[in-house]
């Protein structure tokens, strides 16, 4: 008899601005920074195992078994709830990694609720938020689930309802080092903190972008590809651009002609993720 399966979505996350305020003792850096997520993602499915095993039956190409974020996410999980079942765990990989759509921080967050549900823990969203925040800075919004503003790392989060456009979203074949760009002399790192609430609209800046655009020539390329027909955005630290769209027979008219050449695709914002909408159609 087969096992019934969990099937969640993970959706991709866009950085709509972000702002380096200073770095802190630990060298991380201070941000500000506006998530929305894409109705566009990776997709998971989870299977109770009997033998406590954690095991991801999918193979993503560079990144080992153990070094999976859905891997560690369900070990720390399994460990910190004291959890004695284990889990059968497929991926279907849409999302390009590296690309500042948050890909992997997604996933993670997607196991931590979805096991939740599975292993019926009944652990709250501020104790699987702190979590999720050990395996990566972007995971908590994600488990959160609401569009949000977020400073410190990108752990204190204010929810927020930005518009909603459909988005035209340009992937450049290149993966870029977070690392890399944080430790880059030239990064603007002094902007002064919004502290006006609501954040007043034209702060649509992300700091990270002119060093991304000088160390990538295919960024760069798709910036300004992209800006002939929107104001033409960097999510993250790259190395994916993003342009917003009224309507989504806009958006596909200018994917249609911009793929010709580069790789992309149209997703519209969303202030709910749809991971937390279909968990509600489970409650
Ligand atoms: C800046 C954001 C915005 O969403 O970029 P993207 O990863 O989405 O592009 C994230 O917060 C990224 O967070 P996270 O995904 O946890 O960063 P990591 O890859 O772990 O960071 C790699 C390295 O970048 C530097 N780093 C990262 C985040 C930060 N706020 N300050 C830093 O200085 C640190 O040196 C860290 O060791
Ligand atoms: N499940 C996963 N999906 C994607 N990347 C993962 C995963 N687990 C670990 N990683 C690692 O995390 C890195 C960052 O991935 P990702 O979150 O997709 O990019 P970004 O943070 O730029 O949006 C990848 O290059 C990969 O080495």
């Amino acid at each position: 008899m087969s096992r019934p399966l969990l099937t969640l979505p993970a959706p991709a996350k866009l950085n709509l601005m972000l702002h380096i305020l200073g770095r802190r003792p630990d060298g991380y850096h201070e941000l500000q920074t506006i998530f929305q997520f894409l109705d566009y993602g990776d997709e998971l499915s989870f299977a109770l195992r009997e033998d406590g095993e954690v095991r991801l039956q999918t193979e993503i190409e560079g990144v080992p078994h153990d070094s999976n974020l859905i891997v560690k996410a369900a070990r720390a999980l399994k460990e910190q709830s004291g959890c004695e079942q284990g889990v059968d765990i497929w991926l279907k990989k849409v999302l390009p990694m590296g690309g500042g759509i948050g890909g992997g921080s997604s996933d993670a967050a997607t196991t931590l609720l979805g096991l939740n549900h599975l292993w019926q823990l009944g652990w709250d969203e501020d104790r699987l938020a702190a979590l999720g925040l050990k395996l990566g800075a972007d995971v908590p919004v994600f488990v959160r689930g609401h569009a949000a503003f977020a400073e410190g790392v990108g752990e204190i989060l204010t929810p927020v309802t930005p518009e909603e456009p459909w988005y035209v979203v340009l992937v450049p074949q290149v993966s870029v080092s977070t690392a890399e760009i944080f430790s880059d002399p030239l990064l603007t790192r002094d902007t002064p903190p919004i502290k006006v609430r609501p954040v007043p609209k034209g702060n649509s800046r992300n700091d990270c972008l002119p060093v991304v655009a000088r160390r990538y020539p295919d960024v760069r390329n798709a910036l300004n590809l992209l800006g002939k027909f929107a104001e033409a955005k960097l999510t993250g630290t790259g190395s994916c651009v993003f342009g917003a769209f009224p309507n989504k027979a806009e958006a596909d008219k200018v994917s249609a002609l911009l793929t010709e050449t580069l790789t992309g695709f149209v997703a519209k914002g969303s202030n709910i993720s749809m991971l937390h909408r279909k968990l509600q159609t489970l409650l």
